[in-house]
């Protein structure tokens, strides 16, 4: 498989790429180049810079995944990528640090005038008077957006004995009372600010959330940082507002365009720090992003879940903890199961019994689906468009969860029911081993792998050596054999682990024998 890397990425990260794909890094492409050379990659790796457009993704046939290297994702239509299937994922935690202490910087060079004293100094001037700075301690610091960055700011500033307030519509006002911090609504974090920091992401919602109305609310002389997002103030607004004297200075890393407009309004103002997107720019913090984003890659290219991507459901380390080992069993199942099923797909229940019901079991739902339907459709099925793929198709999927389990720990069962009737497979973990412990009733355990055969028939003697006997003359070798009953006799099941995909007038010699009721062959090595 071949990765495209298109914006500057640490080493670090792309050696690990490189152990497993091929990996071309391409810089400062022009977009048409991008939408030209895309249909070659399964995947592509971008900072900020590459703009990832609905042209690019329309264009990108084989593409399973974009991983950005770093938090914002707004360079890339995540919207058209999600229709497409692919899997768009983000390394949120590795620049946080850098982000955070960039933006205490900013905060003290802005509160002490520092730049600007700095390059009067380069003039050979010696202008003590000019520069005449702002204490932080006992000043209050409005910071919007209570996540990674805005909570490790808002820890910093209360070292340096500020009272922090904050605006976050998402967080638990408990949460942040812990923290020593109190939430309040925009309007009045403006109205009390001495200091506003900006820590919220690039969306509809909150674009020009720092506008001309809101700066005729803030109080005289507030100092505003942004190191989030250009376009969460607006840039001329923001501008004015420097130039009548009521906000006292400003510290901006993001711009509305990047890079930077020479005509922006804000490259004129004296009162202005500025810095060309650094925030992340710390050696550590890209080895950070860099090998988390190639993670991400590799899980996403390997068909695993991805627990950094942004189109699908985040999963918690706690519970990713105890569904992991799930999972592969759980999309063997899926497979198993439409096997078995003929006709048209109408609902599929999955139950989750024992101590696995007691978690979030999306995922491995997730998981079920994506082999339930990756032998069924064309398309490349993964954890982010199985879930609307299978409503697309009108089969309702319902999740039952109950702490009783019989005879397992831990027991996962699938119901599908069709326009011809019912199947069901149930599996657990043998260790860490996936095992197929029933199928249509039929006590059985089989290990899900390789060619599975799978012959109901009526329980009457010689019906296995009829079928070993046809495998053998079409030299199909037998690795695994056993013979699963249901509590009432009459018909049983034989399910054979073959070594090689049995070819159909061999299959349909087998489906010829006078008491099998049925065979079906399963490749659990497909998709
Ligand atoms: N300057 C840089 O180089 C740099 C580096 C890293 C991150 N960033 C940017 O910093 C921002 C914050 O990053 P983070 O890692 O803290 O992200 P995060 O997801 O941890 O925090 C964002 C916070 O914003 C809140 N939020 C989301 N929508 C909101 C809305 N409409 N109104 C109010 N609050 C809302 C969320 O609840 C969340 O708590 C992002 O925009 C990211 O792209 C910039
Ligand atoms: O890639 C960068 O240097 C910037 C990253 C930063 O803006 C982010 O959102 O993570």
């Amino acid at each position: 498989m071949k990765i495209l890397v298109s914006d500057p990425v640490s080493a670090a990260g792309i050696e690990i790429l490189q152990k497993e794909f091929t990996v071309d890094i391409k810089l400062k492409l022009p977009p048409e180049e991008l939408i030209r050379i895309i249909p070659e990659y399964d995947a592509l790796v971008v900072r900020s810079e590459t703009k990832v457009t609905k042209a690019v993704i329309e264009a990108a046939n084989k593409l399973k995944a974009i991983g950005r290297a770093g938090v914002g994702v707004d360079n890339i239509d995540v919207e058209a990528a999600t229709q497409k299937g692919i899997i768009v994922l983000n390394a949120p935690e590795g620049n946080t640090i850098a982000a955070t202490e960039h933006t205490m910087a900013m905060m003290l060079a802005l509160a002490r005038n520092i730049p600007q004293a700095h390059q009067t100094m380069k003039e050979g001037k010696w202008e003590r008077g000019k520069f005449m700075g702002v204490e932080m301690r006992g000043k209050t610091l409005g910071i919007l957006g209570l996540g990674r960055i805005g909570t490790g700011v808002a820890k910093r500033a209360m070292a340096m004995e500020m009272e922090v307030i904050a605006y976050d519509p998402f967080i638990n006002a408990d949460h942040a009372r812990n923290l020593g911090i109190e939430l309040m609504e925009v309007d009045e974090i403006l109205t009390k600010a001495d200091f506003i920091t900006l820590h919220l992401p690039l969306t509809p919602e909150t674009k020009n959330l720092l506008n001309k109305e809101a700066f005729a609310k803030v109080k005289s002389g507030v100092r505003i940082i942004n190191c989030a997002r250009g376009g969460v103030i607006n840039e001329a607004d923001l501008a004015e507002a420097v130039e009548q004297g009521k906000v006292a200075g400003i510290a901006v890393d993001v711009f509305e365009k990047e890079p930077i407009n020479p005509e922006n309004p804000l490259l004129k103002l004296e009162k202005a720090v500025l810095t060309p997107h650094l925030g992340a720019s710390t050696a550590e913090a890209q080895v950070g992003v860099a090998v988390d984003v190639a993670h991400g890659i590799i899980a996403a290219l390997r068909g695993e879940p991805v627990m950094t991507a942004v189109n699908m459901a985040p999963i918690p380390a706690h519970v990713l903890k105890v569904v992991r080992p799930y999972f592969e069993l759980a999309e063997k199942m899926g497979c198993l199961a439409v096997h078995l099923a003929d006709g048209r797909i109408n609902s599929v229940d999955i139950e989750y019994n024992g101590e696995i019901s007691q978690v979030d079991t999306k995922m491995l739902t997730t998981a079920l689906v994506k082999g339930l339907l990756n032998p069924i459709l064309q398309e490349s099925i993964n954890y982010v468009n199985a879930p609307g793929l299978a409503k697309a198709r009108g089969i309702k999927v319902k999740e039952i969860r109950s702490k009783e389990s019989a005879d397992f720990a831990n027991l996962i069962t699938v119901r599908v029911r069709t326009d011809k009737g019912e199947h069901m497979v149930a599996g657990t973990l043998f260790g860490q081993e996936g095992r197929i412990v029933l199928i249509d009733g039929y006590r059985v355990d089989v290990a899900a792998r390789g060619w599975l055969l799978l012959g109901p028939h009526l329980d009457q003697p010689g019906m296995v050596g009829k079928v070993g006997t046809i495998l053998g003359e079409a030299n199909v070798n037998i690795a695994g054999m056993q013979v699963g009953r249901t509590e009432t006799a009459g018909t049983n099941i034989m399910v054979m682990s073959v070594e090689a995909d049995v070819p159909t007038p061999v299959m349909l010699k087998i489906k010829a024998i006078d008491g099998i009721l049925g065979a079906k062959l399963v490749n659990f090595n497909a998709g």
